[in-house]
């Protein structure tokens, strides 16, 4: 966590639409300074988790603070919040600087700054953002990157203590995107904001955020740094859904690991990671996972085919014992020395994730092994 003191603080939050509970009971705590990226698939609670925090869902219950104040009963124009959402958008009437002068020119005459004093700050927020030539367009006259500016402008211009982004670059192509965020994070740096992104891009949350907060049905799954969630996910599904996922069920043995006809020791490099002796599944990244000569052991897998994709060859590998369609995905780097395919392998699994897999009961159960 990088600040000091608290940025914004939840305390079991829940919010419930009709039968359908959308955030589930939920504490939360972000440093101030910090920025934290939410993710998780279509429904986990995202969206409306950020929309009890700006103030804009009401209904909902538990208590949520900002800086040192309890907003819980606060209306959204009092909580010192700059939000740039992706549906919000800018007004199209209004050209770039009454734009991003709208917060500060609704505000009541008594907190209203003065005319000449609004013309400067919008000036010095659209340098900031690097669109300081194109104060006179209107939105249709923009391209989406300076929309998005503009937008991050306007959320900025009422000095906010928290900047509160939903999906802000969701209509971006990916250079630009890439390009846009990397900003984002420095502007964060050198305001000294703490922020909140949500984000249906796994990448993006890993590039950007100092800790992300993977959510499932209205729950936290798991909150840690991008490197924690890394090399410690939490659960199978916290695996799946930040990155490619090559899977495999096993089981422990007397302490060894078991994969399909090859055992731990002969034909596979076992993970680092212990599980109790029962069912697993074994998870890990394509090029997380060795693939190695067979050299006399009895193979783990058969190269079922290669094929050269940028500076990795992508092989498919056929575990023994496994039905067909079980077939695993390997990348390695180019310039290893290539295994043809039909060739006998072992797998070096040493960097794989295991967790007890609950959905088999027992080892002779456990899909795809073959127990001889
Ligand atoms: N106004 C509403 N009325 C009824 N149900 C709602 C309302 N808003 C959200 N929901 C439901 O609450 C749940 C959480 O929705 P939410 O929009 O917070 O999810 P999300 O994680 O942001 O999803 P997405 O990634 O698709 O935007 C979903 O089941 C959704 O259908």
């Amino acid at each position: 966590m990088t600040g000091n003191g608290m940025g914004v603080a939840l305390r079991n939050v829940s919010c419930v639409f009709g039968r359908t509970p959308a955030v589930r009971g939920i504490d939360l705590e972000v440093a101030r300074g910090e920025f934290l990226a939410l993710v998780g698939p279509s429904g986990a609670g995202k969206t409306t988790l950020l929309r009890i925090i700006a103030g804009l869902q009401p209904g909902y219950e538990g208590s949520v603070r900002i800086g040192v104040r309890d907003v819980t009963r606060v209306p959204a124009r009092d909580r010192n919040i700059g939000f740039a959402f992706q549906n919000y958008a800018l007004f199209p009437h209004m050209n770039v600087a009454a734009n991003v002068a709208f917060g500060l020119t609704v505000r009541p005459r008594a907190t209203r700054p003065g005319r000449g004093e609004i013309r400067d700050r919008v000036e010095a927020l659209l340098q900031l953002v690097q669109v300081g030539d194109l104060a006179g367009r209107y939105p249709s006259q923009l391209s989406g990157g300076q929309r998005q500016r503009v937008s991050l402008a306007r959320a900025l211009a009422t000095e906010p203590e928290l900047l509160l982004l939903d999906e802000p670059f969701g209509a971006l192509d990916p250079l630009v995107r890439k390009e846009i965020r990397a900003w984002l994070r420095g502007l964060h740096n050198r305001l000294g904001l703490t922020s909140i992104l949500v984000t249906h891009d796994q990448e993006e949350a890993l590039e950007v955020a100092d800790r992300i907060a993977v959510l499932r049905d209205g729950r936290i799954e798991q909150i840690g740094t991008p490197a924690m969630l890394e090399d410690a996910p939490a659960s199978p599904f916290v695996h799946r859904f930040l990155g490619e996922t090559v899977s495999l069920p096993g089981c422990i043995v007397g302490g060894a690991i078991r994969l399909g006809g090859a055992w731990e020791g002969t034909g596979i490099v076992p993970p680092r990671v212990s599980a109790p002796d029962g069912p697993v599944l074994l998870m890990a990244r394509p090029h997380t996972i060795g693939l190695l000569p067979a050299s006399g052991h009895a193979p783990a897998a058969e190269v079922a085919g290669v094929s050269r994709r940028g500076a990795f060859l992508r092989y498919r590998v056929a575990p023994a014992g496994y039905p067909p369609e079980s077939g695993i995905e390997i990348h390695v780097p180019a310039d290893r020395p290539s295994i043809p395919v039909g060739r006998a392998c072992r797998l070096d699994f040493s960097r794989a994730h295991m967790f007890p897999d609950r959905a088999t009961s027992s080892v002779s159960d456990a899909p795809g092994l073959v127990t001889a």
